[in-house]
């Protein structure tokens, strides 16, 4: 019976299938830990006397609480310093590898993956973590857990689930001006269209001209951001982008065993006449750059938009257009406002949506020559000590500080208020993030989700500007 990709993963990693339905017992390749959602996990251990079962496989950083600024200092959270000594207790105790706050390879745990070659193709890789979706652009299937979860994974390194349904994402066409529309514009139009729960049950397939086009980095913005559309995970069949992009990497296999390695990935993909549960069709060549007005992801309009008035939700049903009232009020907003119009106070470029080199390289083409509007404070976030490294030697560093931005070092930061790169009341920002949910990036402040080029334009002018006129 010809199988789509997630199929085929899915069979090659079941250990135990009930028949007629129910949980299936699933063997787990990689397991990935940060501080958050693993201390209860690591005390549960402790508590019923276990071991970790794979630390060989298990890989863990330290990325949303760390400060992004000189991290010789003591940090001054309590919360944050007692989870970042408590993951390094942990590790140390259970024999697991660990990237800490100082080390050379520390980084938001969903770009740290990629960078060091543990995130691999036809491979199950989980963590405590929604956006774990992002190394589904490998063809893997990556999903988040929570932390009863995560003990379960540490103990005996499987984890029961539901099977998921299948939903093929086709993206045709070509965009005309791919320096301006990216994998951002893409996906959040995608969720524009099928809603925060379109998704809901199902594992997404990305397919379709407009996809094998895209790097690796643009593959892992769109993938990450499956989890805002409510599917469990998302993926993409990997081709000789994802293997040339894997060749060399320090954890991925080398030599005589990487040729195997893609003999093998080369067969991850979807069967001809494979179904699907459920699937939908989108032309990417007359997209617009797209940007959040509301509280959740699927709250979009093209920049060349206005914001919405409730009434024209009213269609949809009732619950809906309550949303966008109390959403207008809480960013502030009056229906009809061109989106251009719109003022910006901060601009935050990072998070594991888009903080990877090619983001920041993007980015800085706009900004290059240019100064941030004074009326706006501006950051540049890496996703890795790797990415902040590797742009420093092309010299992006300098490229943003000349401009106005502030250069930190890598972490979740502003992507949420777990450390202090926070948001205030009232203030409003540009944000290459994922989630523009109330309090996201600190209490009363208010997020619009863009793609790095559309937040770098937006720093320099203040408001946003449609940045197909930029490049
Ligand atoms: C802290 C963590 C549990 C959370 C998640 O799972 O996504 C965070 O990374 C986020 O983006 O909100
Ligand atoms: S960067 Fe943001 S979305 Fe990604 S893991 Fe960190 S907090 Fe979650």
């Amino acid at each position: 019976m010809p199988k789509t990709i997630f199929e085929k993963i899915w069979d090659s990693h079941i250990i135990y299938e009930k028949e007629g339905g129910g949980l299936s017992l699933l063997y787990i390749d990689r397991h990935l830990v940060h501080e958050v959602t693993s201390p209860q996990a690591f005390d549960g251990l402790r508590m019923n006397n276990r071991r970790v079962r794979r630390p060989d496989l298990t890989f863990a950083t330290m990325d949303h609480n760390v400060p992004t600024s000189d991290r010789s200092l003591p940090i001054v959270d309590q919360i944050s310093s007692i989870q970042i000594q408590t993951l390094a207790q942990n590790c140390k105790e259970f024999g697991i590898t660990l990237f800490d706050m100082h080390s050379p390879d520390q980084g938001i745990v969903h770009v740290i993956g990629p960078d060091l070659g543990l995130t691999l193709p036809g491979t199950t890789i989980v963590c405590g973590d929604s956006h774990t979706s992002t190394h589904g652009a490998f063809g893997a299937f990556a999903l988040g857990i929570g932390t009863s979860e995560v003990e379960h994974v540490l103990a005996t390194q499987t984890l029961w689930m539901d099977k998921p349904k299948t939903f093929a994402i086709n993206l045709e066409g070509r965009r005309r001006n791919p320096h301006a529309v990216t994998a951002k514009d893409m996906i959040l139009y995608v969720i524009r269209t099928i809603g925060t729960a379109g998704g809901t049950g199902t594992v997404l397939e990305y397919r379709g001209e407009a996809m094998s086009e895209l790097s690796m980095e643009n593959r892992m913005t769109i993938c990450n951001m499956s989890i805002e559309a409510g599917a469990r995970a998302g993926l993409i069949a990997p081709d000789r982008t994802t293997f040339d992009f894997i060749r060399g990497r320090r954890y991925a296999p080398k030599g005589e065993q990487f040729e195997k390695a893609v003999e093998y990935w080369s067969c991850l993909r979807t069967d001809p006449n494979a179904k699907f549960d459920k699937s939908i069709s989108f032309d990417v060549g007359s997209l617009a750059p797209q940007v959040s007005w509301g509280t959740n992801p699927g709250m979009v309009v093209d920049v060349t938009g206005a914001v919405p008035h409730p009434d024209e939700f009213a269609k949809g049903n009732e619950n809906e257009r309550k949303a966008a009232v109390r959403a207008l009020e809480y960013m502030a907003l009056e229906p009809g406002t061109p989106m251009t119009d719109v003022r910006l106070d901060r601009v935050f470029i990072g998070s594991c949506t888009n903080s990877r080199l090619e983001d920041l390289l993007e980015a800085s083409m706009v900004v290059k020559g240019r100064k941030v509007s004074p009326n706006v404070r501006a950051m540049v976030v890496p996703g890795s000590q790797h990415v902040k490294a590797a742009a420093e030697q092309m010299g992006l560093d300098k490229v943003f500080k000349e401009a106005g931005f502030e250069w930190r070092e890598s972490g979740c930061s502003m992507c949420l208020g777990m450390n202090p790169d926070i948001l205030g009341p009232g203030e409003r920002c540009a944000s290459t993030s994922n989630r523009n949910f109330e309090g996201r990036q600190g209490a009363g402040g208010r997020t619009h989700l863009v793609s790095p080029v559309m937040a770098a334009a937006a720093a320099i002018e203040g408001h946003f500007v449609d940045v197909r006129e930029w490049l």
